[in-house]
């Protein structure tokens, strides 16, 4: 997370167009305001804007504006985004996901830096700087013929990749807690805490839905464990269940393991060379089996 910023810190003075790439879920709306809340513009408006999500017929009007009686539904004169976002940023999400027609016409306002809005002659310019986003690779795209190769080499000026949460097993931790403190402040609870077992679940779980999945996942387990301290049975069942298969070694059963624990006096490194298994064997195991509660 560290080096992102660091990125985001670099680029974010300049008004330099930014791709930034990366699956579902990894932070790439929050990246692109913090470019903004770092920049000069930063007391002008930040304007996100899904692609993907308008009706193909409205991007235009949605991105542009339209005159009143432009179509039939424009009772009235509208502000594109484009128009919203002047002196500011306008952040195009899911950029893969617009029409070649479009794509022509972003083109056209990336160069001039002026549009006419939908059923306008007038000429409207814009000082916007641009952020764009997508999960799907914009090369691949650019090459498979979807994305225009001129649009492709104007947006992605600096490209920033937002990793998978899975890669960056660090910051797993540090989320979590991060997220699991904002939930305890906010309902005015004392700071709780994640079991090792917790943590060591987490740790070995995929996230493919990222750091969205992994807030949400702390919020289900807070409300689980009743704001007290977060064990691995109160994370999301599926989360238990594929840190469950990941164990399978068939080597311990819960019997032993509290023995050996018990034996330790709670030393879980010392429990698992006496039961000749790695740490991370036996925290996998406890995560797989929360009622293990050794009594000393
Ligand atoms: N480093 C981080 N610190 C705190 N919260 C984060 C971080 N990264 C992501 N989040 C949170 O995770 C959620 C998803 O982030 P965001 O919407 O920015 O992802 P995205 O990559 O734009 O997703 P999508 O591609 O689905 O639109 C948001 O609630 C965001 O606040």
């Amino acid at each position: 997370m560290k080096a992102i910023f660091q990125q985001i810190l670099d680029v974010a003075p300049y008004d330099y167009p930014v791709h930034l790439s990366g699956d579902t879920g990894t932070g790439k709306e929050l990246a692109a305001r913090a470019i903004h809340d770092h920049s000069g513009r930063k007391k002008g408006p930040f304007i996100p804007v899904n692609c993907g999500a308008i009706p193909e017929h409205l991007v235009e009007s949605e991105l542009f504006g339209h005159v009143k009686g432009a179509f039939s539904g424009a009772g009235k004169a509208r502000k594109g985004r484009f128009e919203l976002a002047h002196g500011g940023t306008l952040f195009l999400d899911e950029v893969t996901d617009l029409s070649p027609f479009i794509q022509v016409r972003l083109l056209r306002v990336l160069e001039n830096g002026s549009f006419e809005k939908v059923g306008g002659e007038q000429t409207v310019c814009a000082r916007v700087r641009l952020i764009s986003a997508a999960n799907r690779p914009l090369k691949t795209e650019m090459k498979a013929g979807r994305f225009r190769q001129d649009l492709y080499y104007r947006i992605n000026v600096v490209p920033i990749h937002m990793p998978p949460l899975k890669s960056r097993n660090g910051d797993i931790g540090l989320l979590a807690r991060h997220f699991l403190n904002l939930a305890a402040s906010r309902y005015h609870r004392h700071p709780v805490m994640f079991s090792d077992a917790a943590m060591a679940v987490m740790r070995r779980y995929d996230w493919p839905g990222n750091v969205r999945e992994l807030q949400n996942a702390v919020h289900f387990s807070f409300v689980r464990s009743g704001g007290s301290r977060i064990d691995a049975c109160h994370l999301p069942p599926e989360i238990q269940r594929a840190a469950a298969v990941a164990v399978g070694s068939g080597k311990l059963n819960p019997a032993s393991v509290a023995e050996a624990i018990r034996r330790c006096g709670g030393n879980k490194s010392k429990a698992a060379r006496h039961l000749g298994v790695g740490r991370a064997t036996l925290y996998r195991f406890l995560s797989s089996c929360a009622e293990i509660r050794p009594t000393p």
